[in-house]
């Protein structure tokens, strides 16, 4: 007869993407959700765009040149990447495979392009969130309240809100963002029931079958 023993059962590390138009606030999300869970780790992807106000080398982006994207991309350096607003953004590859080696969960705040790439790859490990706003009029809002881009800058998002909405129903779970401390709750709890899927606890078998052995 043999003891049972949960320490049998490791979990597989998960990818959770939060996909949004621009300003929906997939990137406030992202960040409640890094503060309340230490369990999972924010993957920080590479652009070529300028740096906003405020943002910070390696927090919000590793802010690199054209060069430099097309080399990570030719060398599969690069987990997905997509051409997004005229600018290039891409998930580094290892640091991804690192965290998830060592059964940490990874949070992507990427697009619907990045999602699609990472569903063809790893469709068991991903779990996608697409997050919507109230209103047109609050996105508008969101984006304007942001005081980081120009007015062309945010037409422009404004008028690509429409195609990134479209994808809507390639996403597994959809959260309409009206309260951020709702949505961070309701992203805390897709995290928990996702984590406690069968075949995401490597060793379950094992772990019944040493129960059995003890019945
Ligand atoms: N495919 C892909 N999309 C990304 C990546 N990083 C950011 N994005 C997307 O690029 C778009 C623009 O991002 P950003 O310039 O930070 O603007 P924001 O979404 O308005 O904050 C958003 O839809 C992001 O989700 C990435 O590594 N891969
Ligand atoms: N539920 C919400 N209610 C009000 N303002 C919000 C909400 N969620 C996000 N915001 C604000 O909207 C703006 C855009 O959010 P952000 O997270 O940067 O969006 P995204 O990453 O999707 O582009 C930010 O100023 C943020 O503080």
């Amino acid at each position: 007869m043999a003891a049972t023993n949960t320490s049998l059962i490791h979990r597989r590390g998960l990818m959770l993407v939060l996909s949004s138009p621009s300003g929906a606030g997939k990137t406030t999300i992202a960040r409640g959700l890094l503060e309340r869970d230490p369990g999972i780790t924010m993957s920080v992807s590479v652009t070529t765009r300028a740096m906003r106000p405020g943002e910070a080398e390696g927090l919000d982006y590793y802010f690199i040149d054209q060069q430099r994207f097309d080399r990570m991309a030719e060398t599969g350096d690069l987990l997905e990447h997509a051409r997004v607003f005229g600018n290039c953004y891409g998930t580094p590859r290892v640091a991804v495979e690192d965290a998830l080696g060592a059964g940490r969960d990874v949070l992507f705040a990427i697009d619907w392009q990045g999602a699609q790439q990472l569903a063809q790859n790893a469709r068991d490990d991903l779990v996608s969130v697409f997050v919507l706003p109230p209103t047109v009029s609050e996105l508008e809002r969101r984006l304007r309240g942001r005081g980081q881009d120009s007015e062309e800058v945010i037409a422009n998002r404004m008028a690509k809100a429409s195609n990134e909405i479209s994808h809507w129903p390639e996403y597994d779970y959809v959260i309409v963002n009206h309260d951020v401390d709702e949505s961070i709750a309701a992203v805390e709890s897709i995290l928990r029931a996702e984590r406690l899927r069968r075949r995401r606890q490597v060793g379950l078998p094992e772990f019944v079958r040493s129960i059995q052995d003890t019945l």
